[in-house]
């Protein structure tokens, strides 16, 4: 058998039920690409580009660009050689890789810890990669759920809560800074005890008020009247201040994660050679190669959250069998479904029907 496979790949463009507001404003439609991966046995894996620019990944144009520039049969060498600057591509092509002909290959080498996706699986529609999804969540992972920015998380919490969330993570640099904290207060009032909060600020705060937040976070914890947790502020300063995140890691109680600043493997290596020993939000969907990100968390046992860049479900079983594999301590993984697209069970019928 050659090591050639069929390539086959579709544009899409979906619209969030709700817009996605961070400090860089509202995100409304998912533009991204599924791939098709055949081998000459006919085994099929399905791959998914969703690139996340704003990010640091690549566009959607260069995602696009480098698939049309690509001949209709490839190489196992292709697949592994995308260069750095296209590290959404590198998942989706390595993970379609994985899904179909790479599937026997990667489980004997990575056991799937409690996963419980079956050997022999076939991955022939999009719908068994959601019920494969369901089969890693149920048993391995906890999900968070993305609270609306701003006074909407007070009322949706509590939907959430009853769906059996008990981790949430709500974006803040959206808002003036006094009104953020005062909804802060009220929803530490009336989040249920033992549940878990994230802020998220998305690179948007300066450094004084990310002390602010850091100090808040860190009275309400030593005033002890906290039954719930408030886990870690997420990327409180832009990329280009890491050295003051590392200073206020050190500084506070309340933990930090990064999340832009390691968006690329690239850059996640960088942040730990410069001594980050914090948290680190991984986004397999934009981080990169699987394989290499696999051998760099064996090698360095670093403290990770694994997180969407709310792909479809495609990407989302690539992403989630990562993170039941590299997952530690029990960190609840940014996946919930707050944000799900419309027509979830009619667009991809209607992406790939004229094939
Ligand atoms: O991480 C999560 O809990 C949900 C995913 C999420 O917040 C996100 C999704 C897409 C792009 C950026 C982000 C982010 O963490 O900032
Ligand atoms: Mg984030």
């Amino acid at each position: 058998m050659t090591n050639d496979y069929k390539f086959e790949f579709r544009a899409y463009q979906r619209r969030f039920v709700r817009s996605v507001t961070t400090n860089h404003g509202n995100w409304d439609i998912r533009e991204g690409i599924i791939l098709r991966l055949t081998d000459e046995s006919g085994k099929i894996g399905w791959g998914e580009i969703a690139p996340i620019s704003w990010f640091g990944s690549e566009t959607i144009e260069q995602a696009l660009d480098f698939c049309r520039q690509l001949p209709g049969e490839i190489t196992k060498e292709i697949i592994f050689s995308i260069p750095d600057e296209l590290p959404a591509c590198q998942f989706g092509f390595e993970s379609g890789w994985e899904m179909g002909s790479g599937w026997d290959e990667t489980n004997s080498q990575f056991a799937i810890r409690n996963s419980q996706l079956n050997k022999g699986d076939n991955f022939i529609t999009p719908n068994s990669c959601t019920d494969a999804i369901n089969r890693v969540s149920t048993n391995s992972l906890f999900y968070s759920a993305l609270l609306p920015a701003g006074e909407a998380a007070l009322n949706q919490w509590e939907t959430l809560w009853q769906q059996g969330y008990h981790t949430f993570k709500w974006k803040i640099g959206v808002y003036a800074i006094a009104d953020e904290l005062e909804i802060f207060e009220s929803l530490i009032d009336t989040l249920p005890d033992f549940s878990k909060l994230r802020l998220d600020a998305n690179g948007g705060l300066s450094y004084e008020e990310a002390n602010l937040w850091l100090r808040t976070c860190d009275n309400f914890k030593a005033n002890g009247e906290l039954p719930l947790e408030i886990e870690f502020i997420e990327q409180p300063l832009p990329v280009e201040q890491f050295q003051q995140m590392l200073e206020l890691s050190t500084s506070y109680q309340t933990a930090i994660a990064l999340d832009e600043s390691v968006a690329t493997l690239g850059q996640l290596a960088a942040c730990y050679q410069q001594g980050w020993r914090g948290i680190f939000v991984i986004k397999p969907g934009i981080v990169g190669s699987p394989s290499r990100l696999r051998k760099f968390c064996h090698q360095h046992q670093i403290d990770t959250v694994f997180s969407s860049v709310f792909e479809t479900a495609i990407g989302r079983l690539a992403a989630l069998r990562l993170a039941a594999e590299l997952s530690r301590n029990n960190r609840a993984v940014g996946f919930g479904i707050d944000h799900f697209f419309e027509q979830e069970e009619t667009w991809f019928q209607s992406l790939w029907n004229d094939l």
